[in-house]
């Protein structure tokens, strides 16, 4: 897979080159390149923002700069992702989407974000996805962008360390839509408090059960709204006693 992230903060992706996928980066199992976007910019004080029509607080980044940067940055067969508090909310359905793709471009907004003509006349030649990662303000798009590579990247068969972590992790493809359950390890007991026995028995049904359950209250406790979407065939008897 090839990355290719366009920021006016390029620093601000420096974590791509650190852990897991730096180490993927540095051996080529995944190319990666991080492009100011003030290259792009032709005039003197390098400008790549202006006031909004219409009127309104704030700047809109400009579409001159930002096509010119896209032009060459994603060529045919890429696809862009612009992470925007008003994209599609971005899932792991949606990592696992981007995962099988060739080349990501993130172009990463700032201010009022970018003038949407960008997203238009990219859309004329590549696939463009505006992702949004929650429902909250951000200062730009590249702690979008580092959240979104991560989840995308780890899937990448030799990317993550152990393979299994990407299935039973929390809404991972194993994940049969619950939360993650509890997990511990040593000391049996940290200031008065210890592991629950059930994990120290040895009986794995009893500890699978056990961690079955403690997703399904998890779940039913922090997240009302998975409980509402799981399929009822897939709950088994013991599943509805908890
Ligand atoms: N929420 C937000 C933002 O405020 C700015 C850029 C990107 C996002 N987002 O992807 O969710």
């Amino acid at each position: 897979m090839r990355l290719d992230v366009v920021s006016i903060f390029p620093e601000y992706l420096a974590p791509l080159r650190q852990s897991l996928l730096g180490r993927a980066v540095a051996d080529g199992r995944i190319q990666l390149e991080v492009h100011d976007l003030r290259r792009w910019a032709t005039d003197r004080h390098r400008s790549v923002d202006d006031t909004p029509y219409g009127g309104g607080a704030g700047m809109v980044m400009r579409p001159d700069v930002w096509a010119a940067a896209l032009d060459d940055v994603a060529p045919a067969g890429a696809t862009v992702v612009v992470p925007t508090p008003a994209g599609h909310p971005f899932s792991q359905a949606t990592a696992a989407d981007l995962a099988r793709r060739e080349h990501l471009v993130f172009a990463c907004g700032r201010y009022e974000g970018l003038d949407q003509r960008v997203v238009l006349d990219a859309a004329r030649r590549v696939e463009v996805l505006e992702l949004s990662i929650g429902d909250y303000v951000l200062a730009g798009g590249e702690v979008a962008a580092l959240v979104v590579i991560e989840a995308v990247t780890r899937l990448l068969p030799g990317v993550l360390g152990n393979p299994e972590s990407a299935v039973t992790d929390s809404f991972g493809e194993g994940s049969p839509g619950l939360l993650e359950h509890p997990a511990y390890t040593r000391p049996v007991e940290f200031r008065g408090l210890a592991v629950p026995p059930v994990l120290l028995s040895g009986n794995h049904a009893a500890i699978a059960r056990w961690r079955r359950d403690e997703s399904l209250r998890r779940t039913a406790r922090r997240r009302p709204d998975l409980v509402a979407r799981l399929d009822p065939a897939t709950l088994d008897a013991a599943d509805r006693a908890v």
